[in-house]
């Protein structure tokens, strides 16, 4: 049996990077999905390749920065599927700017994007997965949540909120077998990273002990174990750190 077979999957931003890696890994392990992104013509390719594996794909496309949008993913795993097993928070975006010129607007983009959807998501998921006593919430925070991040104040300050979010949700409800942890990737190469300058990423690469950014297929798999049984089983508000030893917490 595939370690996912026929669990009840949503998983945000699966358009791109991370989240389609997860929906291929997912798709794999026998999950049934439910792939959300705000970017259709992405969305309608990453569900294609996933139906080639044979498994069932809805795709929901909406923007996770609204309540409703944030929503949406879950509100159609429960009504197309009956319920929903597994929550993959991983929808995010990346800007840069030094705290002294970042707007209001683009704090307020960011916290809602990255921080409020996850909370939105969560609890939209929570009644059913305490119905049925079993649940599991995998948020995609990054390791600047920890270090922190020139020029990503916004940013940092929300995947942190990620980070003490998924911990205190653990606490509440793993005694009802809804397990809750983040994963927080170090540098991976992703259309998010795009903007940022060869020289930039060279340099950076360079400090890393790895020696180079992470593969999306490398982060993917944690995603996996975390959602699976008995390997996922005892994970409860950890995070996780494939950051190509970058931060050692
Ligand atoms: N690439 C990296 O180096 C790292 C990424 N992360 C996190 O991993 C997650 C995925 O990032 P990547 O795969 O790198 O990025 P990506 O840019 O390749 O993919 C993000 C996906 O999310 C979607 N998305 C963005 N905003 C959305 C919104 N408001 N509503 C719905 N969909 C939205 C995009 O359309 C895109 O398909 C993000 O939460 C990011 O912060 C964390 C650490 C490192
Ligand atoms: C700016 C660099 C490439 C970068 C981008 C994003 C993250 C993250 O989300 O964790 C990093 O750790 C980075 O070093």
């Amino acid at each position: 049996m595939k370690p996912l077979q026929n669990r009840r999957a949503v998983i945000t931003g699966a358009g791109s990077g991370i989240g389609a890696a997860i929906a291929y890994a997912y798709a794999e392990a026998g999950a049934k999905l439910v792939l959300c992104d705000r970017d259709s013509d992405r969305l309608a390719i990453v569900a294609n390749h996933c139906r080639d594996r044979g498994i069932l794909v809805i795709e929901c496309v909406a923007d996770v920065g609204s309540r409703e949008g944030a929503q949406a993913g879950v509100d159609a795993c429960v009504d197309a599927l009956g319920g929903i097993d597994i929550l993959v928070n991983n929808a995010g975006m990346l800007t840069q700017a030094s705290c002294v010129d970042l707007t209001q607007e683009m704090w307020d983009e960011m916290l809602r994007v990255d921080l409020t959807s996850v909370f939105v998501a969560s609890q939209r998921a929570l009644p059913h997965m305490l119905e049925q006593q079993w649940g599991r919430i995998i948020n995609i925070a990054s390791q600047l949540g920890i270090k922190g991040g020139a020029q990503l104040t916004h940013y940092a300050a929300a995947k942190a909120g990620v980070i003490g979010f998924t911990k205190s949700l653990a606490l509440e409800v793993s005694k009802d077998n809804v397990l809750v942890n983040c994963v927080a990737p170090g540098p991976v190469e992703t259309p998010l990273v795009e903007g940022i300058s060869q020289e930039w990423k060279a340099a950076k690469a360079k400090e890393l002990p790895l020696g180079r950014f992470g593969k999306v297929e490398e982060v993917a798999p944690i995603a996996v174990l975390l959602a699976s049984e008995p390997g996922g089983n005892l994970f409860v508000g950890q995070t996780l750190n494939p950051n190509s030893g970058d931060v050692m917490p």
